[in-house]
């Protein structure tokens, strides 16, 4: 499966501004490198600016569902849609959708872990669903938002349930590269699949995002990674064979004694 993986700087509050970005960037890469899969950051359409999200959130996914339906079926691609600001039932949500290429929805999720660093309680409500696999081409796959990395037990869940491939979707500031760089390896390396992110770069309100989107293979080899101040596009093509290969060479999965383990941690 071939991927390419933007890297982007975000307008604050414009969301028709970022959707034609987005668009321009989609059409480019399809003829560049022709990606079967595309990913895009967090909150791609207004960036962080959660005290006038009244102004520029979705309602209901819209119009981000349609835009993403619309270009998935028409440029032929699978698009793991970043997240953006959501209001459903009065209530702001950061979420996140995938289409397949047919333009079908096949997975939507809400971002359950709230940033106390950012403020995130005062302004968003928590999904209710830890993240669940899906597939795209016949790959299972999963999918988290940005503060959730910190939490292996949800990427453990994905990894039990099937899961060969994680992506994150981020604005991750840069006074905490080494917790990004590093938890990223560590997912890959602990569930054995491959991680792929996502991460904006620019800055918006004094906070500098760190970029340094990066696919790692499941061994936790880094297959490329992007800059930390540069809007970029990471394109690959990954083997999913490895998946199997590196889950057969150290056989964690066989060497778990979950009854050991406590339920509630
Ligand atoms: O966990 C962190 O340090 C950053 C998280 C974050 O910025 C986010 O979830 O948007």
């Amino acid at each position: 499966m071939k991927y390419s993986i933007y890297q982007m700087d975000i307008f604050p509050g414009d969301p028709e501004k970022n959707r034609q970005k987005v668009q321009e960037w989609m059409e480019k890469e399809i003829e560049i490198n022709n990606p079967d899969t595309v990913v895009l950051p967090e909150m791609w359409t207004t960036a962080y600016t959660l005290d006038e999200l009244d102004k520029y959130a979705d309602t209901d996914g819209e119009p981000t569902k349609s835009f993403l339906k619309d270009l998935a079926k028409k440029l032929n691609v699978n698009i793991i849609g970043g997240s953006v600001a959501n209001k459903v039932n009065g209530k702001f949500y950061n979420s996140s959708f995938v289409f397949n290429r047919s333009g079908d929805l096949v997975y939507e999720y809400d971002k359950v872990h709230l940033v106390p660093m950012l403020n995130e309680h005062k302004y968003l409500s928590g999904g209710q669903r830890v993240p669940e696999v899906f597939e795209l081409e016949g790959v299972k796959m999963g999918l988290i938002i940005c503060y959730d990395l910190r939490f292996p037990e949800i990427i453990r869940t994905l990894a039990l349930e099937g899961a060969q491939v994680l992506h994150i979707v981020a604005e991750w500031p840069d006074a905490r590269t080494n917790h990004w760089i590093n938890l990223q390896l560590a997912r890959a390396i602990e569930n054995q699949m491959y991680v792929i992110s996502s991460n904006r770069v620019g800055d918006y309100d004094k906070v500098r995002f760190c970029g340094n989107s990066m696919v790692i293979d499941p061994w936790g080899d880094v297959l490329t990674q992007g800059s930390e101040d540069k809007e970029e596009t990471l394109a690959i093509q990954l083997d999913l064979e490895k998946v199997k290969q590196v889950r057969k060479d150290v056989p964690i999965f066989t060497s778990r004694v979950p009854h050991l383990y406590k339920k509630e941690l």
